[in-house]
């Protein structure tokens, strides 16, 4: 059904002109001309936010509602159709989900005050106060709390430089980065927009870098590096961009694209964001966006969390830990000082045992301060985010008082920065709010402000006093219900309230006579079976309570404007706070599951080794314990880069299902996990600083962009070949598999012999193709494992096992015949496959190759001379005759060749 709504379409359309509009028609005419035309209106009217024209098709379609009509329009019926304001939020939910965009449009006061203003006739005041994008979300229902929002913006310069700038605006994050070549589409993967600003012109690109985001299109103006650097000087009060870092002009560029827009979006009132940080490119490791499909680290190929190798490894408690943790996989380090650092902090906290656990007790309690912060300071939050805040802030302290008389050791510089972070011993002005918002506000309070009820007894005595006012009031009119009962003799006689009438009495028709003409009822209302009357008493009593009501209400808004202030003020120290919580919550998170599944700290230098001693994969580890399908095999790995300690480039063989691809896999999720600051699930390993990781396993069709299976496994095996480092970590899985034998076996042959001679880097090639096995012969830095597998009783029994060597044989048919393919069609097999192994094998002529020489191919030989005299020839100007001509003269140049 969204189909059908694409909002792709939706900036190339047209609303009616003004021209004989009432005026509250006039008005969101006026509105809409104001707001994009690619977000739909919510016009607010009321209970109700209502769209109109193209809007009101466009959401009525895509929410399933009904489409109305609203009067006429320039002699046309207006279509109509609206959502309740009090769960407008599901509405929004869903058609941001459908990829819609939606401005705001608010009352901006009260109707009497319209009246006041303008006569009876007056249209109150509406002006769009936010628009809604899949990138600046900020309510938790409309957001996963486990993983971050962003939005991106792409900006390139005339001169070629490129730079992503990004905002979390639920969590106040503000960053940009300059683009190396070809790593745009690996920090985009690494970034996972859910929206992505471009300039107009790449937003075709864009939409296939970034099928899952929103594309939003700005104007090339919009990425003025000298108007961006103006704003963002206004914007964080600086006189030099210096003060945040060593920004690239179109770093600049896109961090000023990125502020306007959100200056835009939250009407003029931006995310009170961190100032910029600049990340150098090189700081994390690249992954290729296939290998991190591939390698399903955040999420598995189809799409989902469960089951990746984050949901395996994920022990945090809190919502900001697990974002933090994600993004730390995400976006692995290559900063040696900050890996040990995590790792310290993991190291302490699984030697400490007693504090990890207090520590994870206190977290359990934390919630999400990031999110409830910029809900404050974005004035969107209500008493629910200030006691969040504040339960958070006084958590994190009691939580650092754990660790006032450490066991042993001190805890190493991550753990007491954050623990500096949360005391609040040291920040009185924190100190006094967790105290004041502990005092001031109920137990349980409510998520919005509106209804009031959230002021806890004993906070004020104005306060307290209007509210007893209002109650007592309250308690005589439950008082004289029983005395006009008695009064006039009809015992089921109600006072009720509802919000025409006020408070009313209530009897049924046959006991309405005695109330009829009798002082002090007026009568106001006949029903079908009841008849309702009102008193001058009860009617005072009513107004003491709405003045009272009001009051009280009032004064309450002002507890929460006075707190929500002083959380303003204090935003810089509760931010750093927050993170504080989300970094302890990680360290001990990886604790907790390193302990659980004997993780082990791995070393992490500067050489280009790869050591890894009986290491496993996390995610099929997990899968085999789950379904009590046996233990897993652990299995060494050695590279080295400098093809000394190890080969530079090892070949795996081993027959179908042996465990191959698991074996390379593992290997590479242990390079992430341990950049990312993790344990690793080995028993030990080492391993020299990893800057890029490429990977090209299983095949799959990338139909949505027109290529094939083999097409797409070209070009990412292009990638590599082309851009893999001396510090680049490669696995490759069986490559030139979907093609003609031979054509895929030279690929492979082609491929490897590349890798190892002119990438120079550290790389696991698994293939099917016996015949490359000899390569390690002739490679000084290659060589080669298998995985083992035994034949038991006319059985195929899988060790997994990897040990030095090629793989004897593929074992192919008895894989077949394991997977139930008819007898019949196995013997044939095995006899075919007798056959073919009696013949000469290819590897023979292929040993007789010469050595591959990176040499490049020689020059394209030089054009004929039929061909530059063809060059010549203006063909749209040729006469009949002077074609004829040429002809011969081209005759008779190739008879001059020849
Ligand atoms: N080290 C191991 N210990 C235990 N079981 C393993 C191990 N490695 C792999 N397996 C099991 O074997 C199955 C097949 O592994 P994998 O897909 O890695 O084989 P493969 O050799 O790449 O197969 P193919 O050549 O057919 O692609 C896995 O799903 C897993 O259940």
């Amino acid at each position: 059904m969204t189909e059908a709504v694409a909002p792709a379409d939706i900036a190339n359309r047209a609303f009616p002109t003004p021209e004989g509009a009432t005026p509250m028609m006039a008005q969101f005419l006026e509105l809409r001309a104001e707001a994009p035309l690619d977000a739909l209106l919510f016009y607010r009217m009321g209970d109700f936010y209502e769209l109109f024209f193209d809007d009101a098709v466009r959401a009525a379609e895509a929410l399933d509602i009904a489409l109305t009509k609203r009067g006429e329009h320039q002699g046309e019926p207006v279509p109509m159709c609206g959502v309740p304001v009090h769960n407008a939020q599901s509405y929004l939910s869903r058609l941001i989900k459908a990829g819609f965009k939606v401005a705001v449009g608010e009352q901006m006061e009260d109707p009497a005050e319209a009246k006041k203003r303008g006569g009876s006739k007056a249209v109150v005041r509406r002006a769009v106060t936010r628009i809604v994008t899949p990138g600046t979300l900020t309510e938790d229902d409309l957001l996963d709390a486990r993983a971050a929002n962003r939005i991106v913006a792409l900006a390139r310069t005339a001169s070629g430089e490129a730079a992503l700038a990004w905002a979390d605006v639920s969590a106040g994050d503000f960053a940009s980065m300059a683009l190396g070549p070809g790593a745009l589409e690996a920090e985009l993967a690494a970034l996972n927009p859910a929206e992505l600003l471009v300039r107009d012109e790449d937003a075709r690109e864009a939409a296939e870098l970034c099928p899952a985001s929103a594309i939003t299109p700005r104007a090339k103006a919009k990425f003025d590096a000298a108007s961006g650097e103006r704003r963002l000087l206004e914007r964080f009060e600086a006189h030099a961009l210096d003060a945040f870092g060593d920004f690239t002009k179109a770093e600049i560029a896109a961090l000023g694209c990125l502020l306007d827009y959100l200056e835009l979006s939250q009407a003029g009132a931006p995310a009170r964001l961190a100032p910029p940080r600049s990340t150098p490119a090189g700081a994390c490791m690249v992954i290729d966006p296939a290998a991190r499909a591939s390698l399903e680290i955040e999420r598995t190929m189809s799409g989902e969390r469960k089951g990746s190798l984050l949901d395996a490894v994920d022990r945090t408690l809190t919502a900001p830990g697990a974002r933090l943790l994600a993004d730390r996989l995400a976006r692995p380090s290559t900063d040696l000082a900050e890996i040990a650092a995590r790792l310290d902090a993991a190291d302490y906290l699984l030697e400490n045992r007693d504090i990890r656990e207090t520590v994870r007790a206190r977290l359990k309690a934390a919630g999400d301060p990031a999110r409830a912060l910029s809900r404050l300071l974005l004035d969107r939050g209500g008493p629910r985010d200030l006691a969040g805040l504040t339960r958070a802030l006084a958590e994190g302290d009691a939580l650092a008082e754990a660790f006032k008389s450490p066991p042993l050791n001190p805890p190493p510089a991550a753990i007491a920065d954050a623990l500096d972070a949360l005391r609040l011993s040291k920040r009185d002005g924190l100190a006094d709010l967790v105290r004041d918002v502990g005092a001031a506000l109920v137990e349980e309070p409510p998520v919005f402000t509106r209804d009031g009820g959230f002021v806890a007894e004993g906070w004020s005595g104005d306060l307290d006093e209007a509210r007893r006012l209002r109650d007592e009031s309250r308690r005589v009119i439950a008082g004289l219900q029983k005395t006009y009962a008695e009064q006039t003799g009809v015992s089921a006689l109600k006072i009720k309230h509802n919000h025409v009438l006020g408070y009313y009495i209530e009897v049924s028709a046959k006991n309405a006579d005695a109330l009829m003409g009798v002082e002090p009822f007026i009568h106001r209302q006949t029903m079908a079976n009841a008849v309702r009357f009102s008193t001058a008493e009860l009617g005072e009593l009513e107004a003491k309570i709405a003045s009272a009501g009001e009051r009280a209400l009032a004064m309450e808004l002002e507890v929460f404007a006075g707190l929500r202030a002083r959380v303003e003020e204090e935003a810089e120290t509760i931010r750093a706070a927050g993170e504080a919580l989300a970094a302890l919550d990680v360290a001990a998170a990886a604790a907790a599951w390193a302990e659980e599944t004997g993780a082990s700290r791995p070393v992490v230098d500067d050489s280009r080794n790869f050591e890894i001693e009986a290491g496993r994969h996390p995610v099929v580890e997990r899968a085999l314990e789950r379904a009590g399908d046996g233990r897993f095999t652990p299995n060494d790995c050695a590279l080295d880069g400098a093809g000394e300690a190890a080969p530079r480039l090892t070949l795996v063989t081993g027959p179908n299902m042996a465990g191959k691809s698991t074996f390379l896999r593992q290997n590479a999720l242990i390079a992430v996990m341990a950049q990312a600051g993790l344990f690793v699930p080995a028993k030990a390993a080492r391993i020299g600083l990893v800057d890029r990781l490429f990977s090209r396993v299983g095949a799959a069709d990338d139909l949505a962009r027109g290529r094939s299976t083999f097409m797409a496994e070209m070009i990412e095996t292009a990638a590599i070949l082309n851009q893999a480092g001396p510090r680049a970590l490669v696995i490759l899985d069986e490559i030139g598999r979907g093609t003609a034998t031979f054509d895929g076996l030279s690929i492979a042959w082609a491929a490897v012999e590349h890798l190892h001679e002119v990438n120079a880097c550290r790389a696991l090639f698994a293939t099917h193709y016996h015949e490359l096995t000899r390569l390690a012969d002739e490679l000084d830095a290659a060589g080669n494992v298998s995985l083992r597998a035994r034949e038991w009783k006319s059985e195929l029994i899988f060790l997994h096992e990897v040990a030095a060597g090629p793989a004897d044989r593929s074992y192919g048919v008895e894989v077949a015949k394991r997977a139930g393919l008819p007898a019949a069609a196995v013997a044939r097999a095995s006899e075919i496959l007798e056959r073919l192994e009696a013949d000469d094998a290819p590897a023979a002529k292929l040993a007789e190759l010469p050595l591959f020489s990176a040499a490049p191919p020689p020059a394209a030989p030089k054009p004929s001379a039929v061909e530059d005299r063809l060059k010549t020839v203006d063909a749209d100007g040729l006469s009949p005759r002077e074609a004829l001509d040429l002809v011969y003269a081209l005759k008779g140049l190739v008879e001059d060749d020849g």
